[in-house]
């Protein structure tokens, strides 16, 4: 037996904008719409309005999550992915759009689905300081730690241990652990 749906207030701050929806039983996001029309060249972004304001339940909050059918045609991603709606929020929900296409223009018209908002339970934590943390297999290894990772090429076309996002370099975890 499912459970009931958990009643979630919404007012349209667009009088025309249709309501967030499941497109089809079973999904965890329900479509979020822009209600304005808008342009973005290749790497811009822009923050758009979705016409709708929500008052989510204590110890819930809504995640405004890509759509992945739009990130893979046309490279368009969240600059915050996924935004984070808390349950104190009243404000209308806006959606950081950036199309990441290096060379193609995105263009998205009043009410198109441009993200799905997913709302999830949320747990309060207490953050309790303490010396030393309790041991674990993982230990300390953080990104790469275990491996099977894809080379990165360099500018030189060469295969290199590590590689650049965004400007952000990063070493080889192997690298650094050979110097050890
Ligand atoms: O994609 C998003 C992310 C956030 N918000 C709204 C709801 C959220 O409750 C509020 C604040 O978001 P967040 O805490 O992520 O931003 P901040 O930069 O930390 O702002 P603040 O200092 O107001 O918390 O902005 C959106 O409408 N869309
Ligand atoms: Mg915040």
């Amino acid at each position: 037996m499912s459970r009931a749906p958990l009643n979630v207030l919404i007012r349209r701050v667009h009088p025309d904008v249709p309501l967030p929806a499941y497109e089809h039983p079973g999904d965890a996001g329900a479509d979020l719409r822009t209600t304005e029309a808008c342009e973005l060249g290749p790497g811009e972004r822009a923050v758009l309005p979705t016409g709708v304001s929500v008052a989510l339940p204590e110890g819930y909050a809504a995640f405004v999550h890509p759509r992945s059918g739009l990130a893979a045609r046309c490279g368009v991603g969240l600059v915050n992915a996924p935004g984070t709606v808390d349950a104190g929020y009243r404000g209308e929900i806006k959606v950081i759009v950036v199309n990441l296409d290096p060379r193609e223009s995105v263009r998205f018209e009043r009410f198109d689905r441009i993200a799905q908002l997913v709302v999830q339970q949320v747990e309060r934590v207490r953050f309790q300081e303490v010396a030393e943390l309790p041991e674990s297999a993982r230990a300390a290894g953080g990104f790469g730690s275990t491996g099977g990772h894809a080379a990165v090429g360099d500018a030189s076309g060469q295969a290199a241990l590590g590689g650049s996002v965004g400007g952000y370099r990063y070493a080889s975890v192997v690298s650094d652990r050979e110097g050890q």
